[in-house]
């Protein structure tokens, strides 16, 4: 061999035997499981995003951080593993910071990397490009948030953001990666001596004995009783343990909006269309990964039974959620899974919840039911919210394996309530904060995560938050098929400018053609305008799994003001002149 071919094969050896921070921060995701990153690219991590692509990371681009953050948050949901968005320095990290924060507040396991600037420069203040604090502004806004300064660091890093996104009750973390540190270069042995993987990152709550003892007095004690499915009970993927404590000791349950599902709506124990009926009747409530927020009238109020003649029982992973609102006579702090097997151990040989009880809860029910009926068998043109939502309660029906999105503010409220669900985490929709804008980063998410057609059901407003995704949702030829309830605007589109100067505030452009924005992407845009045409176009586009648009134009005048949360949206009782 030749003293040059000797030095170039030395050097290729030399070459072999490093490595950097990209490739650090791709192994450490890698070692821990992490197959998925959503993000945009840009300075300084469009080679993290390259290189992770090489490394055979699927990497999903997206045209907006906040929606590949919602996506990155809802595969935290649907899988149990932190889902990861990456992003830019300054307005990227900020507008990543939306999506973060909201999976933290719906206890959905996320992790935000994100570049930054030098260290050095940004406390100094003198000026460096998109010179930011990024740390100090995430902290008040996640679960945990950790910068690596060093290379030799960025093990370490990402196994405490994995530890702190899935351990107790899941959150969001930031990471912060300043750009320096992907340049740094170290001998690529002391690297890989420097990963960690993480061991059991979400470890089993146990449940104390006497917490479930004294859940069970309880129950067993009561006339009244009621189980409250919530979204946590749907991640904790219990799912056989709840269907197993619900069927076994006859509780009605009901589910809150992300819960439908665990058991089918139609089962004979859901008391979804008795709400109100049980909510203010039941004397032992059980939350099961339900908090009592908003959401359930903080537990009291109007909408609950005379204060203090209902007993509840809650199961949270997190202590301190317990008495947030109202008095929890019997606490079980544990993950939901091993509180329920803990509960079923106790409930064999149970009578079962009182029969006039449930006769109570399943006339209720039946009336309820048979009111909406005729509503949505309505095929006329335009649709109003009911009949356009029957064709679409069909649809699932013969297709529950299908994941639902669902925003919007008519278009969520009745939704809600129309369309049934029959499995477990199919229904993803606003959550704790009601956010408008998760619809297309949570399609896409689950599209990507979970392989199964994605119905997103949209108002026009909510869709107009994120629906520059389309492009994105075309790019992957993904299997998504949006509805977009198009009445004109916000609540409805008959909003007037009493000066008559400018659109009314909550209207849009009229007769607006949303899938002509899918036309330009090469999917399919459809315009419908009854029930049975809205059927055809969706079935054919879930038989087809090409990206599709239906524009469902709905009566201009259908809608209210998103009535169920009339006391956050008060209305002025002054009259003024002009
Ligand atoms: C907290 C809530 C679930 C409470 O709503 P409610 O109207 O009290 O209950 P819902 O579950 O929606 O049910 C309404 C009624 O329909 C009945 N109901 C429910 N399901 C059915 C079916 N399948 N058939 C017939 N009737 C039904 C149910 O018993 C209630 O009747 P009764 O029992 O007779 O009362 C809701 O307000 C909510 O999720 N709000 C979030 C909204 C949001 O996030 N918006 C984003 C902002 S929008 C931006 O502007």
């Amino acid at each position: 061999m030749s003293a040059i071919a000797k030095t170039i094969e030395a050097d290729a050896a030399a070459e072999q035997e490093l490595t950097d921070g990209f490739h650090l921060v791709i192994d450490a995701l890698k070692l821990n499981g992490i197959d998925t990153i959503y993000g945009v690219p840009g300075i300084p991590i469009t080679d993290l995003g390259r290189f992770a692509q090489a490394a055979g990371i699927r990497v999903i681009s997206f045209r907006h951080e906040q929606n590949a953050g919602n996506a990155a948050a809802i595969a935290g949901f649907l899988t149990k593993k932190p889902g990861v968005c990456l992003t830019v320095s300054a307005p990227g990290f900020l507008n990543g910071l939306t999506a973060l924060a909201n999976a933290t507040t719906n206890c959905f396991p996320m992790i935000l990397i994100s570049g930054s600037s030098e260290r050095e420069i940004v406390d100094l203040q003198q000026g460096d490009y998109e010179e930011m604090d990024q740390l100090a502004i995430a902290k008040p806004l996640c679960k945990a948030a950790f910068r690596v300064l060093h290379a030799a660091d960025i093990g370490i890093g990402v196994a405490r953001a994995i530890r702190a996104a899935v351990s107790g009750r899941p959150g969001g973390v930031y990471l912060d990666l300043p750009a320096k540190l992907f340049g740094q270069v170290m001998d690529a042995s002391e690297g890989e001596r420097s990963l960690v993987k993480v061991i059991d990152a979400a470890p089993a709550q146990i449940p104390a004995p006497e917490a479930v003892d004294r859940a069970v007095a309880l129950l067993k004690g009561a006339k009244k009783p009621l189980v409250i499915l919530g979204k946590g009970a749907a991640y904790s993927q219990a799912d056989e343990e709840i269907r197993n404590f619900v069927e076994k000791t006859g509780i009605p349950f009901l589910p809150m909006s992300m819960a439908k599902g665990i058991l089918p709506d139609t089962h004979p124990q859901s008391a979804g269309a008795a709400r109100s009926l049980v909510l203010k009747e039941a004397d032992v409530v059980m939350l099961v990964g339900a908090r009592l927020n908003w959401l359930l009238s903080h537990g009291k109020g109007k909408t609950w039974g005379p204060a203090g003649s209902q007993k509840f029982i809650q199961i949270d992973i997190e202590p301190r959620e317990m008495d947030s609102n109202i008095e929890i006579a019997a606490p079980i702090v544990a993950d939901i899974g091993s509180a329920m097997a803990a509960l079923n151990a106790k409930v064999g040989g149970w009578a079962g919840a009182p029969k006039e009880w449930l006769a109570t809860v399943a006339e209720k029910k039946d009336a309820n039911i048979a009111k909406m009926a005729p509503r949505l068998m309505k095929n006329s043109a335009p649709m109003d919210f009911h009949a356009a939502l029957g064709a679409l309660r069909t649809i699932i029906k013969e297709r529950p394996d299908a994941i639902l999105v669902n925003e919007g503010a008519n278009t969520l409220d009745l939704a809600r309530g129309i369309i049934d669900m029959y499995q477990p985490r199919k229904r993803l929709d606003v959550g704790t904060w009601g956010v408008m804008g998760i619809g297309m980063g949570f399609a896409i998410g689950a599209a990507v995560e979970t392989g199964k057609p994605v119905l997103a059901v949209e108002g026009d407003s909510a869709f107009g938050f994120s629906g520059m995704e389309v492009e994105t949702i075309c790019r992957y030829g993904l299997p998504v098929t949006i509805v977009i309830f198009n009445n004109n605007g916000i609540y409805r589109g008959t909003d007037t400018d009493p000066n008559g100067r400018d659109p009314g505030t909550t209207v849009f452009v009229k007769d607006a053609r949303y899938d002509k924005m899918m036309e330009a992407f090469g999917g399919v845009g459809v315009n419908v305008t009854t029930p049975d045409e809205l059927s055809r176009a969706v079935n054919a586009a879930m038989d087809s799994g090409k990206p599709t648009l239906i524009n469902a134009v709905i009566d201009p005048t259908a809608g209210s003001e998103s009535g169920n949360i009339g006391s956050l949206n008060p209305q002025s009782v002054v009259k003024r002149k002009k």
